[in-house]
């Protein structure tokens, strides 16, 4: 069984103290002595979560996560665990488990289902579980019975097409029991999630998802306003969300609808035709589109995540400005017959979005605040590929592209819309790409992509109450 842990698995630090105390306000933990070199190693970021040993009043054990900084450190993860007699007010107002989290509980009202998408980011979805989540779920288990994960509902991906399979059948499964799914991967495993819904399920799970990918956009949008230079890591965020501060939410989703004759593609290959997809992410034509698209090939795909900029750099040099006919519908302006056409039939850039950013540093749309369900557009005509360079940087310095402007009147647009229409007019299958979510469909000359916010969204996430 791949996800047990095993001999060779580094096991967690245990450290045995009087007292554990926390400064708030400077994130300064006091191990006291016992601890030794211990005593500054951990600081408040790293803490995960307290609880009372077996419901003993008078004996805690708090959980802390260190990373290691550079990527190929042989031991990515150390777990630590810190058993004390007492904890101070500020520590336990903060951080203790006083009931184990209903979403967790795995019963016959509730399932619950962890998968490691293997391939994911760096590849750590496994080394993850086996070092900190399941050493965590058993240390919660002394305490709270209930905080078990059955071994026939873990899933260790095999193949690209593994969270597909589980989606599949998540989403055939009944209402109830409600189901959570610890899902343990990049945007990729939402989106395979989203995508192998069926039209009438019943079922709406709540996901609650560790960052383990590259780009990672739900998570580090989802929980924004918690990232801080010097504040906790993306996955002592996750854990402190799965565990101790989680909220379950609507997760906002779009609708890209395509007139006859749109086809998914990958690489070379023409796939299925393809009415509509379901997004949570973006929906792009145009630059965007085409760097998912052009480096999604075998020669690309050895550079890891450099290929993105590698690619963007060759469209650069090119510059092509993609023909289409797009009009949009601005927020709260009623049907859409009162859609608004743009004034130029030659684009670089048009990309709709629900999120703030499409990774940790790259803020596509600064207004976007976490699930606020709101549809925003950012988009420019033929600018060249020099201005959009340096336009489309500033959404690395918190998004500050959406402000810039040129003498000659071009500048970056962006806007809050209900609706954006863009009919395709290139003739070349090249620059026909649009991209929903990391997945590419090539649109006939002439056909269109119109995307629009579900009603209803069928999913819900799990989110830190902290941004609610
Ligand atoms: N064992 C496996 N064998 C082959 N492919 C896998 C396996 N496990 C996962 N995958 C695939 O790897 C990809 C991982 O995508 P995911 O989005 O989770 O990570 P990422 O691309 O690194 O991150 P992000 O999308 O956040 O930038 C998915 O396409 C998934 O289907």
């Amino acid at each position: 069984m791949p996800a047990a842990a095993t001999d060779s698995q580094p096991r967690p630090l245990e450290l045995t103290i009087s007292k554990l105390s926390i400064d708030i306000a400077s994130g300064e933990l006091t191990l006291g002595e016992a601890a030794g070199d211990f005593n500054s190693a951990i600081e408040a970021r790293h803490l995960l979560f307290s609880l009372r040993q077996n419901g003993d009043k008078m004996s805690f054990t708090t959980a802390a996560l260190k990373e290691a900084v550079a990527p190929d450190d042989s031991e990515p993860f150390k777990l630590v665990l810190i058993h004390s007699d007492a904890i101070s007010d500020e520590l336990s107002d903060a951080y203790l488990i006083d009931k184990f989290p209903p979403y967790l509980v795995h019963d016959a009202w509730n399932q619950v289902d962890v998968v490691m998408s293997t391939k994911s980011g760096t590849h750590l979805a496994l080394p993850f579980w086996s070092t900190v989540l399941q050493p965590l779920l058993s240390t919660l288990a002394r305490t709270f019975p209930e905080a078990k994960v059955d071994q026939a509902n873990i899933l260790v991906t095999e193949s690209a097409e593994s969270v597909s399979d589980f989606a599949r059948q998540l989403w055939s499964s009944p209402a109830a029991p409600t189901r959570t799914v610890i899902l343990l991967s990049g945007d990729g495993g939402m989106v395979d999630i989203l995508n192998g819904r069926q039209e009438g399920s019943q079922q709406r799970p709540t996901i609650a998802l560790l960052p383990m990918g590259t780009g990672n956009a739900l998570f580090h949008s989802n929980h924004k306003p918690l990232c801080t230079p010097s504040g906790p890591s993306p996955l002592v965020l996750g854990v402190r969300t799965l565990f101790v501060e989680g909220v379950a939410a609507a997760l906002p989703i779009f609708r890209a609808s395509f007139t006859p004759g749109a086809h998914i593609v990958h690489g070379d290959e023409r796939q299925r035709q393809v009415s509509h997809l379901d997004g949570a992410i973006v929906a792009s034509y145009g630059f965007h589109a085409s760097v998912v698209y052009e480096s999604d090939t075998p020669a690309h795909r050895v550079h890891g995540d450099k290929r993105f900029g590698m690619v963007a750099q060759e469209l650069l040099r090119e510059a092509h400005a993609y023909s289409a006919h797009v009009a949009i519908q601005r927020m709260g302006t009623g049907t859409s017959s009162n859609r608004e056409v743009l004034d130029r039939e030659k684009h670089g850039y048009l990309l709709t979005t629900l999120l703030s950013n499409l990774e940790k540093t790259f803020t596509i749309s600064p207004a976007s605040k976490p699930l606020d369900g709101q549809l925003r557009t950012v988009h420019f005509g033929d600018i060249g590929g020099e201005r959009a360079l340096d336009a489309m940087m500033k959404a690395y310095d918190g998004g500050k592209h959406v402000d810039v402007k040129w003498d000659d009147g071009e500048r970056i647009y962006y806007q809050d819309i209900d609706e954006i229409r863009i009919t395709v007019k290139e003739t070349d299958q090249r620059w026909r790409k649009v991209c929903i979510d990391g997945t590419i469909v090539d649109v006939p000359t002439g056909g269109t992509m119109t995307v629009k916010k579900l009603h209803e969204s069928p999913l819900r996430i799990l989110v830190n109450k902290g941004v609610r």
